[in-house]
């Protein structure tokens, strides 16, 4: 097989990314979150090193969300008969954003509170 141009694999990633947009309603709730974050960011004047961790955070929550929405369209591709390997692939990979959503509240939660009693 020959292989796309870089701006044709960029191209497959953005529809990719707009695809879950479109499709889950879990990534639009993260990215109602991120928007938050990120006026609260503004309004509570958040250092270089802040924004670099809600930043990181960000991409790692998006970024599972994506490989969740990945691994739930494989599974589907390979059976739509109730298995229990099906079950682990998904939940499993449910469970990974949960944690970093998890991680990701309670890093925002230690960035914001002591700014709101400052
Ligand atoms: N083929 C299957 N065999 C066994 N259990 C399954 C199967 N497909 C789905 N499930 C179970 O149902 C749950 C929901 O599956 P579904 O494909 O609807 O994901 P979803 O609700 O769209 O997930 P998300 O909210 O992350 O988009 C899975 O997490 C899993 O526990």
């Amino acid at each position: 097989m020959h292989k796309d141009p870089f701006y044709k694999s960029l191209g497959y990633a953005i529809s990719g990314i707009i695809h879950c947009i479109q499709k889950e309603r879990n990534i639009k709730i993260h990215f109602l979150f991120m928007f938050l974050v990120v006026i609260c960011g503004f309004i509570f004047h958040l250092s270089v090193m802040e924004w670099f961790i809600c930043i990181l955070l960000f991409a790692l929550v998006i970024s599972l969300e994506l490989v969740n929405t990945a691994i739930e369209a494989v599974v589907d591709l390979c059976t739509h008969e109730i298995h229990p390997l099906a079950k682990t692939a998904k939940d499993t990979a449910a469970g990974a954003v949960l944690v970093s959503a998890m991680a990701s509240v309670i890093v925002g939660l230690m960035i914001f509170i002591p700014k709101l009693f400052n």
